[in-house]
């Protein structure tokens, strides 16, 4: 388990990380997931003591990394995959890791086998894909059999082999029971991965909940076509459903509902008498959910001139009273009461229910 308590760091005057609290737990896979700048590597590097908080503490099982012996038992991490010799053998690079940390040679090849390497083992890793690279440092992230794993946007650069590969290997790492914490600034690549997410902006927590918990955040909607549009408008708005003229994909009229279910509409036009031709229940998007929850906490993003642009280091993030008050209840969200606006980032959603 990592426990992440009032975690703080500050670069000059960038307040990189800023008063963190979340745990992450074994058992499942947590999304660490933020805007580029968000602080998630900054984070993950103090987790793994790397680099010192200014304020607050990251505890593995209880401990400080710096105060763990034979720090490799408990923690493995994917934090860069070409950090390796380049003319080392990948089995000679896992050789010297195991050796500096009291690791028996035996396990190298068990390793090796695991990520699927074994019949490179003795090629120079300075010629390894980056694909082969991820894999040889996952092989030494799990060199210690660690129950506590941290990967730093690992499918960066990957093909869809390799990207699938990754995501198989981490669930299966927490079904195994361990702890799996894995960073991304992509939504749907940890919509696929990840049980739980834990979201940041700008260094502050904006949301810690089940990914199912936070697919029910985008809106749904049902896509209903029928010969008699303005008939069937009519009855559901006596029944305190609005339905708003659409068109298909292909550009067929159609009528959209964003405040009942497939089931109720239908239901709705068979007691009125009214033929539908399609009734199609649609999940909102995830990104756009992403989207509004962290607009305004990307530190880099298209915009006006003068909002920031790659390459440019604003001074550090805005102070909180520049986001727009937050106008709904924290806790209470349903599929139909999420936000339209930017989402603010100034209180943290605790997602309920969660797994314990
Ligand atoms: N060594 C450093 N010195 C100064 N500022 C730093 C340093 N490392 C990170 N920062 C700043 O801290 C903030 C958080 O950076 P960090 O790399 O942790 O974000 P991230 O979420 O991992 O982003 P990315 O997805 O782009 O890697 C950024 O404003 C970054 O410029």
């Amino acid at each position: 388990m990592i426990n992440v308590e009032g975690l703080s760091k500050d670069y000059g005057t960038t307040r990189a990380v800023d008063d963190l609290t979340f745990t992450v737990r074994p058992g499942l896979v947590t999304g660490f997931l933020g805007p580029n700048g968000a602080g998630k590597s900054t984070t993950m590097r103090m987790i793994l003591g790397l680099d010192q908080p200014s304020a607050g503490r990251a505890l593995i099982n209880g401990t400080n990394y710096r105060e763990l012996s034979e720090p490799l038992r408990h923690v493995g991490a994917l934090l860069d995959a070409k950090w390796v010799h380049p003319n080392r053998s990948a089995r000679a690079h896992l050789r010297w890791m195991a050796a500096a940390n009291g690791i028996p040679d035996s396990r190298v090849d068990q390793v090796l086998a695991d990520v699927g390497l074994t019949s490179v083992a003795d090629k120079r890793a300075g010629g390894f894909s980056l694909g082969m690279s991820q894999r040889l440092g996952l092989a030494g992230a799990m060199l210690g059999d660690p129950g506590v794993l941290l990967f730093d946007e690992p499918v960066n650069g990957l093909d869809p082999e390799g990207i699938v590969w990754i995501r198989n290997y981490m669930r299966a790492l927490a079904r195994q029971g361990r702890t799996v914490l894995v960073s991304s600034h992509l939504l749907s690549e940890m919509a696929q991965t990840a049980d739980h997410l834990i979201v940041i902006g700008q260094g502050r927590l904006i949301a810690d909940m089940s990914v199912a918990q936070f697919s029910s955040l985008a809106q749904a909607s049902v896509i209903v076509r029928s010969p008699e549009p303005d008939r069937l408008a009519q009855v559901l708005g006596q029944n305190q459903i609005t339905a708003m003229r659409s068109s298909t994909a292909d550009g067929r009229p159609s009528l959209t509902v964003v405040d009942a279910p497939a089931e109720r509409v239908g239901d709705i036009a068979a007691a009125n008498h009214i033929a539908l031709h399609e009734l199609t229940p649609r999940n909102g998007s995830l990104e756009e959910a992403y989207m509004r929850m962290t607009a305004g906490a990307a530190q880099y993003q298209s915009g006006a001139p003068g909002q920031g642009s790659p390459g440019q280091h604003p001074q550090g993030p805005p102070p909180r009273s520049q986001f727009p008050q937050n106008q709904y209840p924290q806790n209470q969200f349903s599929q139909n009461q999420f936000p339209q606006g930017p989402f603010q980032p100034q209180g943290p959603f605790h997602g309920q229910g969660g797994h314990q």
